[in-house]
């Protein structure tokens, strides 16, 4: 059964069933707008969208895999500013010749992911159109802390992270050479890749913990790749940030494996550049407040469960706002939708 074979209700009610509601819904999905208690008084909003062909295949992704990871983008945008997501509103263009069966899936994926943390989904939009789009909104509840911004690094400060980096380019790259989870010629740790590529797995509990002990500066989620996400952190808090490389080998031990398979020259070089550029990891890029005691070499900096030091904000100087080991990156690095 496809959905042009049902009407806008008889789709509704393939999904509906399957959606949490936010905690306390005061008005749930079914009229004109839902009604959810902001018991903070205001709410970190944010959106985004999955457009087929640009942010994902159906003959790489199933129904589950596009919900899962619509979801998970945008709980990670609410956490990132240290809100606790409390309900998301979806919407989507649906082509007629969709399965019903993929639309099913969509529902499941989406609420496995909202139900990991708690969150609602209460309502959305449902369309016909040439191109399968999905766009999530999310409303994350700040529970009476300062939002976390991309301008509040400082000279200083820590540079940390927390989640992976690197796992979903080397996924993508693992995908466009034809392997799939499914082959059984990959080794665990590979498919691995391609899972979390598929299914992006934000530490969003980790990310709320560190908020909520209070020595976070900036915070922010990392989709479109590690420099070019940091540059922003860097520009809207006109700082320089240096990456350290030794810092990050952890990552780049993981992918080398890839790059030998896909015959790549330098697997070292081309590891190393999928941990810096490469998106939608969604993990969490924050500064950290310097103990007034100044003892914080890496061994001795407390930092928050689950991050780890990647460098360090300094001073800006002229023309630099990001460096790998003191060092200008040649390539802008990371994802652009708009150029090639
Ligand atoms: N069409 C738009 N209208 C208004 N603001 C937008 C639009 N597109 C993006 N923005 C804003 O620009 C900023 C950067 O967007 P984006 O790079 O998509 O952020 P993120 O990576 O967190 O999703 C966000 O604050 C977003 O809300
Ligand atoms: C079919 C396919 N090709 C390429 C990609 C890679 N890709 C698409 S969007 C993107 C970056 C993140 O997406 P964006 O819409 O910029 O998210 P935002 O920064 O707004 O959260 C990446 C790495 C993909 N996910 N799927
Ligand atoms: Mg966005």
């Amino acid at each position: 059964m496809y959905v042009r074979d049902l009407t806008e209700d008889d789709l509704l009610s393939v999904i509906t069933p399957h959606l949490p509601h936010a905690e306390g819904v005061i008005v749930p999905s079914g009229d004109d707008c839902a009604v959810i208690p902001a018991p903070d008084g205001r709410y970190a909003v944010s959106t985004d969208m999955l457009v087929e062909g640009h942010h994902f295949r159906r003959d790489w992704s199933s129904g589950t895999d596009v919900g899962w990871r619509a979801a998970m983008q945008n709980l990670a945008d609410a956490a990132a500013m240290g809100a606790m997501p409390r309900t998301v509103v979806v919407s989507m263009g649906l082509p007629g010749n969709l399965p019903v069966s993929w639309l099913e899936g969509f529902a499941r994926g989406l609420a496995e992911a909202c139900a990991s943390t708690g969150c609602g989904v209460d309502g959305g939009d449902l369309v016909a159109s040439e191109t399968l789009t999905v766009s999530v909104t999310v409303m994350g509840d700040l529970e009476r802390r300062e939002p976390r911004l991309r301008s509040a690094a400082r000279p200083g400060q820590a540079l940390i992270h927390c989640g992976v980096l690197g796992r979903g380019c080397a996924g993508l790259k693992l995908l466009e050479r034809g392997y799939t989870r499914e082959t059984g010629v990959l080794p665990p740790t590979q498919t691995g890749l391609i899972d979390d590529f598929l299914r992006p797995k934000p530490p969003l509990a980790q990310a709320l913990d560190a908020c909520r002990e209070n020595r976070i500066g900036a915070m922010m989620d990392v989709s479109d790749g590690l420099i070019r996400d940091a540059r922003r952190m860097a520009k809207a808090s006109n700082v320089w940030i240096d990456i350290r490389s030794s810092y990050l080998e952890q990552h780049v031990e993981v992918l080398i494996p890839v790059a030998r398979r896909l015959g790549l020259s330098d697997p070292w070089e081309w590891a190393m550049k999928a941990v810096l550029t490469g998106g939608e990891d969604h993990g969490f890029l924050a500064t950290l407040e310097r103990p007034a005691e100044r003892a914080w070499g890496p061994h001795t900096l407390a930092l928050p469960e689950g991050f780890s030091r990647i460098g360090e904000v300094r001073e800006a100087h002229a023309g630099g706002f990001i460096t790998v080991d003191g060092r200008t990156v040649e390539y802008g690095g990371g994802w652009d939708h708009f150029q090639g």
